[in-house]
């Protein structure tokens, strides 16, 4: 393996079949037949959305747009060619109603936090929608957001089940063409659009092409910082991944609770005794 430059290129085939039967089996093992999910136009809702349609079947699979009034109209259609595509179920609940009087209400509120009670909102109203379409809310986040924290804690990382959270922003790239997601979204700059002109990659101050080979190493193939400097990565890049990454550790582990007795739950009990199958 050449360090610089490590293969991440997936299986497409194996990972469409894993992933697929991964949400047929979530799904229905909680006695669940159906699916709910936030459909951006972004390409890692449009993989998700692709890969619940086959593991479901597109009428089991609701697909919920949630626009804010500053999101791009882009954004609207590709999501709709999606469910064109796909022939999902779907839904479209504007959030700016339910968002603005918070916003009025904390003048000079700044768009990060503006931002953050966004995708906090649509994480609302999704798990309302699944108590009325009857189905799982199904995550979006990828391996790489997931390291990185790049993410609303409760907001978009809100889910029961995520199938793409151990794939790279750029295997997620190689498994959508796959799939036959549309080009246009596949192709652009990801981006939450939370506020006007922001890109993931803008605000990260690296790019996905960038950290996700670096991420590869000290994850997948645990290297050391400093054995990554060695291989050439560049030192102040690495220590900002790493810093990221540790960081955020408290979005990827639930609240921890304040042991008292001897069976605290997390800790020393897990399920009931004799839980069956
Ligand atoms: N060590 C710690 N242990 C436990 N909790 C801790 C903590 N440090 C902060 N916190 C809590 O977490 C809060 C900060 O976390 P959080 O509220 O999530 O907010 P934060 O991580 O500050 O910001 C979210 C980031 O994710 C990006 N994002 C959001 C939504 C969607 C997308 C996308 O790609 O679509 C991207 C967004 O642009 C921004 O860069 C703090 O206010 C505090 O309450
Ligand atoms: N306008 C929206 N309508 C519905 N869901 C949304 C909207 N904006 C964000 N979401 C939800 O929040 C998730 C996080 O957004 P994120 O930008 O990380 O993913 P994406 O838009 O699918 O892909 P990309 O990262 O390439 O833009 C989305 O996958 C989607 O589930
Ligand atoms: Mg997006």
């Amino acid at each position: 393996m050449n360090p610089k430059h490590p293969d991440l290129t997936i299986n497409t085939d194996l990972a469409r079949q894993i992933l697929t039967g991964f949400i047929h089996s979530e799904v229905t093992r909680t006695g669940f037949t159906k699916a709910v999910i936030g459909l951006s136009g972004g390409i890692d809702s449009a993989l998700s959305c692709f890969l619940a349609a086959e593991a479901l079947g597109p009428a089991n699979v609701l697909a919920v747009r949630m626009p804010y009034k500053s999101s791009s109209q882009d954004s609207l259609d590709h999501a709709q060619q999606v469910i064109d595509k796909l022939g999902v179920a779907s839904l479209t609940i504007p959030i700016t109603p339910m968002v603005q009087p918070y916003l009025d209400a904390n003048e000079g509120i700044s768009s990060f936090r503006a931002g953050n009670i966004m995708a906090r909102q649509r994480m609302i109203v999704l798990y309302d929608q699944s108590a009325v379409f009857g189905g799982l809310v199904i995550g979006t986040s990828n391996k790489t957001e997931i390291l990185l924290g790049y993410s609303t804690l409760w907001g978009d990382s809100a889910s029961a089940l995520n199938p793409i959270g151990d794939l790279y922003k750029t295997q997620i790239r190689q498994l959508s063409r796959a799939m036959g997601v549309p080009e246009a979204i596949v192709a652009k700059p990801p981006t939450a659009d939370l506020w006007l002109g922001q890109t993931d990659e803008k605000e990260l101050g690296f790019t996905y092409a960038d950290v996700d080979p670096l991420l590869y190493l000290l994850v997948d193939e645990r290297y050391t910082p400093q054995e990554c400097v060695d291989a050439g990565y560049e030192e102040g890049f690495v220590n900002k991944v790493v810093d990221r990454i540790r960081r955020n550790q408290f979005k990827r582990i639930l609240p921890p609770i304040a042991k008292l007795g001897q069976r605290t739950i997390g800790y020393d009990f897990l399920y009931l005794r004799d839980w069956g199958t």
